[in-house]
């Protein structure tokens, strides 16, 4: 029985916290702080993510959405102004640990930015790209994959007729749907999603809000979205950050029905920019 001095929020919070240690997780996060050239981006992070869920990244600009999202497959490598303290394990493996290869990491962990990027090649060889850089895979078994790979993007039908036409003569929805079916014929267990369908029309958006919908049967999603109804429509799980801290971690219904701080519930209504 609930103590008497349970209400809707604190009830709320118990079954948020309760759902989300109970998730089988697949990549967890633990104090993770990062700065560029000293100035603070991310503070002390802790979360897991669910495997075969969607979670969603929201919150104002600036507040390091991408930033997290980037630091999941080690994309701030290359960036010698940026310090890191703290872990990000994927499948109870440290991604920093000396023995981790990053292509494989990358492979594991696939990322589709806001601007559709395919390859200056055919509608084809942009998906078997990937597969041919993991080695000789006979013809046939890789016309199967990209075939795979395109239907589980949701685009097949309208390719399947002119695989060898450029990818650059696909609209800008479709190119986005090719590149996620360029990252997933390599088979990845997570999909990281930067504002995938920002620069997308109200249709293309639509396409790929079903498309990450249908992909959570086959691996994790995250997203970041500046768009609160789509992460409403989409994910399962949100987290908010503000000025690099997370805020609040939820189920995404209970998040927004019912945000245990005023920090989350300003930004959800409309209060905080
Ligand atoms: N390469 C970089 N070098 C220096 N500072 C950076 C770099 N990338 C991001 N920042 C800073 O880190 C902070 C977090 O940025 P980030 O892009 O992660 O935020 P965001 O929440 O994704 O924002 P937006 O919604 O506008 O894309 C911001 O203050 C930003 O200016």
């Amino acid at each position: 029985m609930l103590a008497q001095s349970a209400t809707p929020a604190n009830i709320a919070e118990r079954e948020a916290v309760i759902d989300i240690a109970a998730a089988d997780s697949c990549l967890e996060i633990q104090a993770l702080s990062l700065a560029y050239a000293g100035t603070p981006a991310l503070k002390e992070l802790t979360l897991r993510v669910p495997r075969r869920r969607v979670t969603a990244f929201i919150g104002p600009s600036g507040c390091g959405k991408s930033t997290l999202l980037r630091a999941l497959n080690r994309l701030h490598d290359l960036n010698e102004t940026v310090s890191r303290r703290g872990e990000i394990r994927l499948e109870g493996q440290e991604i920093h640990a000396p023995e981790v290869a990053v292509a494989e990491l990358r492979r594991r962990v696939g990322m589709v930015f806001q601007t559709p990027n395919p390859f200056p090649m055919s509608i084809y060889e942009n998906v078997a790209f990937g597969l041919r850089l993991q080695g000789d895979m006979r013809k046939r078994q890789r016309d199967e994959v990209v075939e795979w790979a395109l239907r589980s993007a949701a685009l097949w039908d309208e390719v399947k007729a002119r695989l060898g036409d450029s990818a650059w003569s696909l609209s800008g929805g479709q190119q986005q749907r090719l590149v996620i079916a360029r990252t997933l014929a390599v088979k990845p267990e997570v999909l990281l999603l930067d504002e995938p369908a920002s620069a997308l029309d109200p249709i293309s958006t639509l396409k790929i809000e079903e498309l990450i919908r249908s992909l959570k049967s086959q691996l994790t999603l995250v997203l970041v979205t500046h768009n609160m109804q789509q992460a409403a429509r989409v994910s399962d799980y949100t987290a908010f950050l503000h000025d690099g801290e997370l805020v609040e971690y939820a189920p995404t219904d209970a998040l927004f029905t019912n945000p245990r701080l005023a920090r989350t519930e300003n930004y959800i209504t409309g209060r905080m920019a």
